[in-house]
Order: structure tokens, then sequence, then C-alpha cells
């Protein structure tokens, strides 16, 4: 992927992080660092609080108590966001359906008016071509099919050539071939730019295959932290439970939830 640009990566680091809604504590004094560069994979169970925990990072969310920094800056704070380009990878694409593609990944350089049409041009053609989807260009986001719709969504956060990433949910709703080629994307991603990324999912493939480091959240509370390596040899129960269910059709769990 030569047409991408090298960027600065940013360290990100969550220090003892609270957060209740009303009497409901969703996040649970969390702490964990993400080194510049590297690929980190939150993962844990529906409602567990990953969206929440991400939405502090963009400053969407204003803590109880506790730090979110990405690099030196405390990502509370909209200046930290002017200063750090950080962007978000929706997992439903937040394309503009009215927009072609090309409009699409444009859009964020020229209302930011960052260059002159004609390098925006350049700009947006070396981002399709760096993501093979040169051929959707005039295409309207509903004409293409879910892998290519990643794709774009993908361009487009990289277009801002951001120094960190995050990924909410990139392979869900995607075949097992699409989900591979998604998570080998966001590898080549990493490598090529050098950004920092952050991944959210329920994917245990992606987070084995890609992840420097992977953190598990069960409600709210940080479970595990470490490199695939130690989550596949985790013997704590509940981590074995999340990375391996055990399909019990005779005694199904969701009859144990219930009581
Ligand atoms: N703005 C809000 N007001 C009240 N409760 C909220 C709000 N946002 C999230 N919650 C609650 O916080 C909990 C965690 O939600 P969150 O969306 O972070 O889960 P998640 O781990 O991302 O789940 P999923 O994997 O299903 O996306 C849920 O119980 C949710 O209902």
């Amino acid at each position: 992927m030569e047409s991408t640009v090298q960027v600065e990566p940013v360290s990100v680091s969550v220090k003892n992080l609270s957060k209740s809604f009303g009497t409901q504590q969703v996040l649970r004094d969390v702490s964990f660092e993400v080194k510049p560069g590297e690929i980190f994979v939150l993962m844990g169970p529906s409602g567990s609080g990953k969206s929440v925990l991400m939405r502090h990072l963009i400053g969407l969310e204003k803590s109880d108590s506790g730090q979110t920094l990405v690099g030196d800056g405390d990502a509370q704070q909209a200046e930290t966001h002017e200063r750090i380009r950080t962007s978000m990878v929706f997992q439903a694409g937040a394309l503009f359906n009215s927009m072609k593609v090309y409009d699409n990944l444009a859009l964020y350089l020229r209302e930011h008016r960052l260059y002159d049409e004609a390098t925006i041009r350049t700009k947006v053609e070396s981002v399709m071509k760096a993501l093979s989807i040169e051929a959707a260009g005039d295409k309207i986001p509903a004409q293409l099919s879910g892998g290519m719709k990643k794709r774009v969504a993908v361009a487009r956060a990289i277009i801002m050539e951001p120094q960190l990433i995050l990924y909410d949910e990139p392979t869900s709703e995607l075949d097992p071939i699409l989900a591979a080629t998604t998570t080998e994307l966001i590898a080549t991603i990493s490598r090529e730019t050098g950004a920092t990324s952050m991944v959210v999912t329920h994917d245990r493939e992606l987070a084995l295959a890609i992840g420097d480091h992977v953190a598990l959240l069960m409600e709210g509370e940080l479970v595990f932290g470490g490199t695939p390596e130690e989550l596949r040899n985790s013997t704590d129960p509940a981590v074995r439970e999340f990375m391996n269910p055990k399909i019990d059709p005779d005694n199904p769990r969701f009859r144990k939830q219930e009581k």
C-alpha cells in the first residue's frame, strides 16, 4: 500500500476510569496503556461498556473519575482533538448515502479547507488506489457490497491521516472471508501508516491474529490485559468461557441467566 502516508503515532492511556449512568455503573476503575503504533483490541460481551469507553477517547463522554489521555492531551478536551488527529471507523460506515464515494472521501478535506481541489483529487485517488476501491468512486454507498462499503469507511477514516484510528466492530455482519479481509486491512493500514489502532470487537480470530495487546472488559471491569498468547493460555474461567463458549443444547444458558 505504497500510497498511504506515514504518521506520528500516539499513545493512549486510561487511568482509573469510572462512569455511571444513574444508578448503573458502566465502567469500574478501568486502567490500561496503548503504546504508539500498536494494535490494541478491546473485547467483551454485549453491554460490558466497550462503546462507552471508546466514546471517552473521542471526547463524547465525560468520566465520573479517572483520566483518559490521547498522547499528552486529555481526551475530554476539544483542544486535544484539534491537535491530535483521531478518526473512527463506525460499524455502519457513517457514509452519506446521497453522495458519491468520491465526494464522501473528499468531504473532510473540503470542509476543513485543507487543500485546493486538485490536491484533494490526488489525495482521494491515492487512498482509493491504496484500498483498491477506484471503481467505486462514482457510485453511491447503497450501490456497494458490504465488503466494499467497509473499505470505503476505512478510506474515509485514513484520508485525514490519523495518528489514532478507532474501529467499532469492524468485522461484524461480514461473512468469514470478508471478516478475514477486513482484519488484514486493519493490520496493513497499521503497518503502512504507523498509526496507533484500537479495535472494539467480538471477533476472537481478529484479536488473536493481529492484536499486539488484547483487553477483556466484563461488566465494566477489565478482567484481562495481555498478549494474544497470554489470552489463549489464560486459565481464568471467565476468560476461557468468553473465548470458547461451550454450546450445550440440553442446558441452555439463557435459562440459567433468567434466574
Ligand atoms: N447514554 C447512556 N445512558 C444510559 N445508559 C447507557 C448510555 N450509554 C450506554 N449505556 C449503558 O451502558 C452499558 C454499556 O453499554 P455499551 O454500549 O458500552 O456496551 P458494549 O460493550 O459496547 O456493547 P455491544 O457489544 O453490544 O455494543 C449498557 O448497559 C448501556 O445500556
